[in-house]
């Protein structure tokens, strides 16, 4: 059985207007090992189609193409990448060697792509190296190399995976004769070793130092002659390991890695632009965690763990009930008039598990035309409450809690009555409240300074008195005091949301402040979500130039494809060399997003800690983890078209393509 046996082979290719092309008519002929063939034509008599299909990179042709009696027109693809990859070696008139890599990656690329260890791939690179006289090159990159080295190097490439048919389309073609001489000496020595060498030439000197010389016109063969005589010793080799497993991630991103450093520039430049949007939405992100996180903490400061502050839902109705003096009050919740706590609710929020004990509270808020007065000085005072253990410890900046006929006041209700911090402490001021339409009047002792923490709230007066002294105050005047707000105080800070729960599920209304602040929050959040999505659009941005610059890239590497593709590489390994670029994109463009976000949420919060003692930009390690996800992905998606464009590229155009 001969090695390789063409019967018949017709190829068509097909021309504008359904038009076919017939480029090989009816070729019958069978090479053997140990065979140097010439295959001698005029330009376009159909020599390279002839490589191509024994070469198995183009199988739409009819008749039988036998390689150990196996045609190569019925393989599967698979199959045929199996060939090329461990049957044939490929040599080309321009070397084709792929600039980024070594000579010794280059050479032992078809290796790389079965994945063979890198201990043995540079033990058989050496091996082969020394064959073509470059071990001592190894190192070098193709273009520090000279014509016949190139071709020598893409012999040896060749030659790595101890294929049994070398193709060299015009090996020669672009070498002087003294380097021609050099290079068909190896070729010859290749053929003697017992392989089938099959060589393309127009050179008739060329031509006469091959075993057999067949002439091709017309796409059909009309001279098939002896030439020298070639003694063949066919030598043990030391059993290259075929067909392991296929090109490992990690090889995929180091071929990637190293292409992305010949173009340095760009891909940085792009990592750069991509990192942009990243930054930007982990820092509004970042920026509204921050700012949710100071309000709630500096309301949360002033809030007693075991307290649950339990109101009324509001009125149905605004009929003013003059009888209940809660109506003039219109609370927190300032839309709407506070409703009064009963008896019965009292009773059945005390009956709710883990609730201590229920304090009664009351608040009369702005418009009341409430005052304080000290001397000549009066000040309006926007909020009366009565104090309970809602107001901790913490609030209270100066003095104590209020005992019986004594009141705290804030700032702004200091400055309002010409006092300062520092005298205002035991002063007795005169308290008027409207009741009613009356004017209930009390003095107090001044026994504490409070503060909220909130710089807008220390603007205005407010005060606190006790429960039992304000429903003296209006016993006094005929007044029945109601409770508008009831603060549960729970045996334990950790049963306080149960108590929650279980007080909405009474129908009674939680905390106004809480409420405000989570609509507050609420806010925030759509406002962090608005500008997030606004700077989502340079993601969308980013992606585009990142599949622009993969896109360029698969175009500039078109030939290196084709060669790839040549040396047994499969769409799928082609495709993966492109992801893993789209990857490492991604992640250094993110890289540098979280790298940037982190340096701007450090001035930013240095100048806000600055101006506001608190830091706003609130940079998580989980925002960073998710800037970096999204980049990867995003990379990644954008790289889905070019590298499935990589993937799809007819091998044979590739090698063409100029
Ligand atoms: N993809 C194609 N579509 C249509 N025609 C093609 C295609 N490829 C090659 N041909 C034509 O087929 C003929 C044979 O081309 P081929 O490249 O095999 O010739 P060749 O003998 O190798 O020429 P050269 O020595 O110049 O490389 C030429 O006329 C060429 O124009």
């Amino acid at each position: 059985m001969h090695l390789l046996e063409l019967k018949d082979i017709n190829k068509y290719y097909k021309i504008a207007g359904n038009q076919k092309f017939h480029v090989l008519k009816d070729v019958n002929v069978s090479f053997d090992r140990g065979e140097l063939i010439s295959i001698v034509g005029e330009s376009g008599s159909g020599k390279s189609t002839l490589m191509n299909l024994i070469g198995g990179l183009d199988s739409d042709f009819s008749g039988q193409l036998l390689v150990d009696g196996q045609n190569i027109g019925e393989f599967s693809v698979k199959e045929l990448d199996r060939y090329r990859k461990n049957k044939v070696g490929f040599v080309f008139q321009s070397f084709n060697l792929i600039s980024h890599l070594s000579v010794l990656d280059n050479v032992t690329i078809a290796m790389t792509l079965s994945n063979v260890s890198k201990k043995e791939r540079v033990k058989r690179a050496e091996q082969i190296l020394t064959e073509v006289g470059l071990k001592d090159h190894m190192h070098k990159k193709p273009n520090q190399l000279s014509g016949g080295q190139k071709q020598r190097v893409a012999i040896a490439r060749a030659l790595i995976n101890d294929p049994e048919i070398i193709i060299a389309d015009e090996p020669t073609g672009a070498l002087d004769s003294e380097t021609t001489t050099q290079v068909l000496d190896l070729i010859t020595k290749i053929a003697q070793k017992g392989k089938l060498v099959i060589m393309v030439t127009h050179s008739e000197k060329v031509a006469a130092r091959s075993s057999r010389i067949v002439r091709i016109a017309d796409g059909a063969i009309i001279e098939d002659s002896e030439g020298i005589d070639l003694p063949v010793n066919i030598e043990a080799t030391a059993g290259v390991a075929k067909d392991k497993q296929n090109l490992s991630f990690f090889s995929a991103i180091k071929l990637a890695l190293n292409n992305m450093r010949e173009k340095f520039a760009r891909n940085l430049l792009v990592s750069i632009g991509g990192s942009i949007g990243i930054a930007s939405v982990v820092l509004m992100l970042a920026l509204g965690n921050g700012l949710t996180g100071y309000v709630n903490a500096s309301l949360n400061d002033m809030v007693n763990p075991l307290v649950v502050e339990v109101n009324m839902p509001a009125a149905e109705d605004d009929s003013n009930d003059a009888s209940n003096p809660a109506m003039n009050a219109p609370a927190m919740s300032m839309l709407k008039p506070a409703v009064a706590f009963e008896q019965k609710d009292i009773d059945t929020l005390t009956a709710i598990d883990h609730v201590d004990k229920v304090e009664k509270g009351y608040s009369l808020t702005m418009g009341g035309g409430n005052s304080a007065s000290y001397g000549d000085k009066s000040s309006s005072i926007m909020m009366f409450s009565t104090i309970s253990d809602n107001v901790s410890d913490n609030m209270i900046v100066a003095g104590d809690r209020p005992g019986k006929n004594e009141i705290i006041i804030n700032s702004g209700l200091i400055d309002g009555l010409g006092l300062t911090e520092e005298n205002a402490i035991g002063k007795e001021i005169e308290v008027a409240i409207v009741v009613n339409q009356e004017i209930l009047k009390q003095p107090f002792t001044i026994s504490g300074i409070y503060d909220t923490g909130m710089q807008q709230m220390s603007a205005i007066g407010t005060a606190y008195v006790n429960y039992d002294d304000l429903e003296q105050m209006m016993a006094d005047n005929d007044i029945t005091l109601s409770p508008t707000t009831l603060y549960l105080i729970s045996d334990d800070a950790a049963n306080t949301d149960a108590i929650k729960a279980k007080v909405k599920d009474l129908g009674y209304k939680g905390s106004n402040q809480e409420a405000m602040l989570s609509q507050f929050t609420n806010i925030l959040d759509i406002l962090t979500y608005v500008l997030t999505a606004i700077s989502a659009i340079s993601l969308i941005v980013s992606a585009i130039m990142i599949l622009v610059v993969l896109y360029i890239s698969v175009v500039e590497r078109t030939q290196e494809i084709g060669v790839l593709k040549a040396i047994g590489a499969r769409s799928k390994d082609i495709r993966r060399i492109f992801t893993s670029e789209a990857f490492l994109i991604g992640l250094f463009s993110g890289l540098i997003g979280i790298t940037f976000a982190g340096v701007i949420a450090y001035f930013v919060n240095m100048a806000s800690d600055a101006t506001f003692g608190a830091a706003v930009v609130g940079l998580t390690w989980e925002y960073l983890a998710l800037g970096l996800i999204i980049s990867i992905i995003i990379s990644m998606i954008s790289g889905l078209i070019p590298a499935s464009m990589a993937a799809r590229l007819d091998p044979v155009e590739s090698l063409r393509h100029e």
